[in-house]
């Protein structure tokens, strides 16, 4: 079989590396790294497979990659791939769904319970040394089970929370889709109707649809409005679909409770963004899938599809 050239634009793990690198010559070069940028543009030209995460893979880079057969995402989410170039081109697009799905749910349903229990900010009364009295209404949080859940984007991850929410916190849940979906086990228990009706019923709203251009800044000054006074808000699905501004003035305004965010617009989160340090705002650093168990599933997963691309065989998972 014929090696390939295959760059890598992200650490995977040892295990994994080793199966690509016996069946092709391999380039590893992160561009996020300052010093190891130029060796992936350096590396463009000759390359043959990619794969990777977090880096825009846009019609500007494509372009300095005309021997490109196979682009493999350590991902589910393929929003920062320019889908139209690369169907143009004829390069397949591979990602890794389903084997984020169980731990990205229990990510989400964290951010739940944290942010309608005020954990991190009682947690660092503890460890600051502030917890002096018993804790009083003014630090009281607010019940999960037994609330509405609205959840935006009901595939495989929105299902996933829906299930936790519905048969472990006995939550009524209410979800919008543009498709309609038959959940196994939660006939019973969710009911799909349109956005504004879910934002205006739900006491807590999750979003965990896919960024597109469709779902871009879904949730700008309108939506937050039309969400019920003192509800909570959670994103895990990505900080594009947020008017950032928008849900700061919610919160500040006492509109919105609190909200639980794994995925913000720009990340890291600069510094100077108030919803780092915002009292009502739990941040996490898009952590979703990130367990052990779950990213070295991910690296074999999008390992297997690019070596399944290249061997001329279909990848597990197709994305365009
Ligand atoms: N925080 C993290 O670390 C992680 C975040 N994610 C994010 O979660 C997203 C979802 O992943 P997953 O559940 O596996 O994907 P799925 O494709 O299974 O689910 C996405 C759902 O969103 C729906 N959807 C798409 N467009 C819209 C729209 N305009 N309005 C309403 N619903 C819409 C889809 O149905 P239909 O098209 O019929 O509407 C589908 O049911 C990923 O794209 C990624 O961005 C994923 C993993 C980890
Ligand atoms: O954000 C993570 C993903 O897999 O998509």
């Amino acid at each position: 079989m014929t090696r390939r050239q295959v760059l890598v634009f992200r650490e995977l793990p040892p295990g994994v590396m080793a199966r690509i690198e016996a069946e092709h010559d391999v380039t590893v070069a992160n561009p996020r790294m300052a010093a190891q940028r130029e060796a992936f543009f350096a590396a463009l030209p000759r390359a043959e497979g990619l794969i990777g995460s977090s880096f825009a893979i846009d019609a500007a880079v494509l372009a300095q990659a005309p021997r490109l057969q196979v682009v493999s995402s350590v991902s589910v989410g393929v929003d920062n791939y320019d889908l139209a170039a690369l169907r143009q081109r004829g390069i397949v697009l591979c990602h890794t769904p389903g084997v984020l799905t169980e731990t990205t749910a229990d990510t989400i349903f964290t951010l739940v319970l944290t942010a309608s229990r005020r954990v991190v900010e009682l947690a660092t009364l503890v460890r600051e040394g502030r917890w002096t009295r018993n804790i009083g209404e003014d630090l009281f949080g607010w019940d999960v089970h037994g609330k509405t859940l609205g959840i935006v984007g009901f595939g495989r991850i929105g299902q996933a929370v829906a299930r936790r929410a519905a048969l472990g916190f006995g939550m009524p849940v209410l979800f919008h889709n543009r498709s309609p979906v038959q959940a196994p086990g939660l006939q019973q228990h969710a009911l799909q109707l349109p956005l504004p009706a879910l934002l205006a019923q739900s006491d807590i709203v999750v979003l965990t649809a896919p960024l597109t251009e469709a779902t871009r800044q879904m949730m700008d000054a309108s939506r937050f409005a039309a969400m019920k006074p003192g509800a909570v808000f959670v994103n895990g699905s990505r900080g594009g679909l947020v008017d950032e501004a928008a849900l700061l003035a919610a919160l500040d305004s006492g509109h919105l409770r609190a909200a639980g965010l794994d995925v913000f617009a720009t990340e890291p989160l600069p510094l100077e963004s108030p919803l780092r340090t915002h009292p009502r705002v739990t941040a996490l650093p898009h952590i979703g899938s990130a367990t052990h168990e779950t990213r070295h599933a991910m690296a074999a997963m999008a390992a297997e599809n690019l070596l399944r691309v290249l061997r001329g065989e279909a990848p597990l998972a197709r994305a365009a």
